[in-house]
């Protein structure tokens, strides 16, 4: 059987025709169009609209090609109604208390309990995911139609794209507003294949990727990180807050970092201070999700590009814990 997306194709006359009367909205979502004995055959994708606008779109192509001399009738056939893909930012107020080692980590558990995952790396300024899954130097392909990219098959069975894919490592720099949110939009509406669920990996804060997230692609809920000093639980509240007033449920809070434990002794020390994120979560009444300890293995493991998560070591099971507790969520609103 042939493939139609494995070459770029040009449409022959019938197609072409049958384009030129449509609106370049609804050619976005015509995936054949022929002409078979003066009836056209229009498929659609419509997968992820509702029932009203599935309709719509239905009359809109009929009216829209009912003129043409060369058709007597039209007949659409719209996909299947598929389940939405479902986009959770994982966030925080500062930088470097491990944001994106969770989202990686989070990721690649979720993806070894079956779900179809995939990871969008959001922090625009200094993206880190192609490092940590494992995809450094891989440029993303575009559709044949040229209008989208490919998310990029991780060795993790995570799909993922990141700006640090398609920018030279210190070009997005002087980027404005304006520009990362077109840049945002370029990832989350890329082909992402199969995949049902994305993790966004937010840059620290409430900038502008925070913003046109909230305002262009809604997340369905996000995990907020801190790791237990003050001041990290002061911005993560922030972050917190910009969720809320964008009406996102906050799905819970992790404890990063939460406790080190020396390799050579044992000895678990609290470089950080120790239960300070779960007893802010319920000052907040944000559910508390679970405690990532420090330990040097996690760190070697991000910087090689090989998350505890996809072993079977003692560093993944926190991962595992949270991303049991985040797919009870996504199944059911609870955790
Ligand atoms: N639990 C942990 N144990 C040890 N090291 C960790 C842990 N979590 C994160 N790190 C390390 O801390 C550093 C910062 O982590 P990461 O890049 O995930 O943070 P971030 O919040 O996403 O940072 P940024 O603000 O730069 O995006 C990395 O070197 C990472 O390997």
């Amino acid at each position: 059987m042939s493939k139609p997306y494995d070459t770029p194709r040009q449409p022959d006359a019938e197609e072409a025709l049958i384009r030129s009367a449509l609106t370049a909205e609804i050619n976005h979502r015509v995936r054949s169009a022929r002409i078979i004995a003066r009836r056209a055959v229009i498929v659609a994708e419509a997968g992820d609209l509702p029932p009203a606008a599935r309709n719509e779109l239905e009359s809109a192509i009929t009216a829209a090609l009912a003129p043409l001399a060369e058709i007597d009738e039209v007949r659409v056939a719209l996909t299947g109604e598929r389940r939405r893909r479902r986009l959770i930012a994982v966030g925080s107020g500062k930088g470097g208390v491990g944001k994106s080692t969770l989202t990686t980590n989070l990721a690649v558990a979720l993806a070894r309990m079956g779900r179809r995952v995939g990871v969008i790396d959001g922090d625009i300024y200094g993206p880190s995911q192609p490092k940590l899954l494992r995809t450094e130097g891989i440029k993303p392909t575009a559709t044949p139609e040229g209008d989208k990219l490919v998310a990029i098959d991780s060795p993790y069975g995570v799909k993922v794209l990141s700006m640090g894919h398609i920018v030279a490592p210190g070009k997005a720099l002087a980027w404005r507003g304006p520009m990362t949110g077109k840049a945002l939009t370029q990832l989350v509406d890329a082909d992402w294949g199969e995949t049902d669920l994305l993790l966004v990996d937010l840059p620290p804060g409430t900038g502008d990727v925070q913003l046109s997230m909230l305002s262009a692609h809604k997340p369905d809920g996000a995990v907020l990180v801190s790791t237990p000093q003050d001041l990290a639980l002061i911005d993560a509240a922030r972050a917190g807050q910009l969720f809320e007033q964008g009406e996102v449920p906050i799905i819970g809070l992790v404890e990063n970092m939460a406790g080190y434990c020396c390799p050579e002794c044992g000895h678990i020390s609290d470089p950080f201070g120790s239960g300070g994120v779960e007893k802010f979560a319920a000052a907040l009444e944000i559910p508390f999700l679970g405690r990532v300890p420090l330990t040097l293995a996690t760190r070697i493991a991000g910087d090689k590009g090989e998350p505890p998560a996809a072993g079977t070591g003692e560093e993944a099971q926190p991962f595992v814990a949270i991303a049991e507790r985040l797919a009870r969520w996504l199944d059911t609103g609870r955790l």
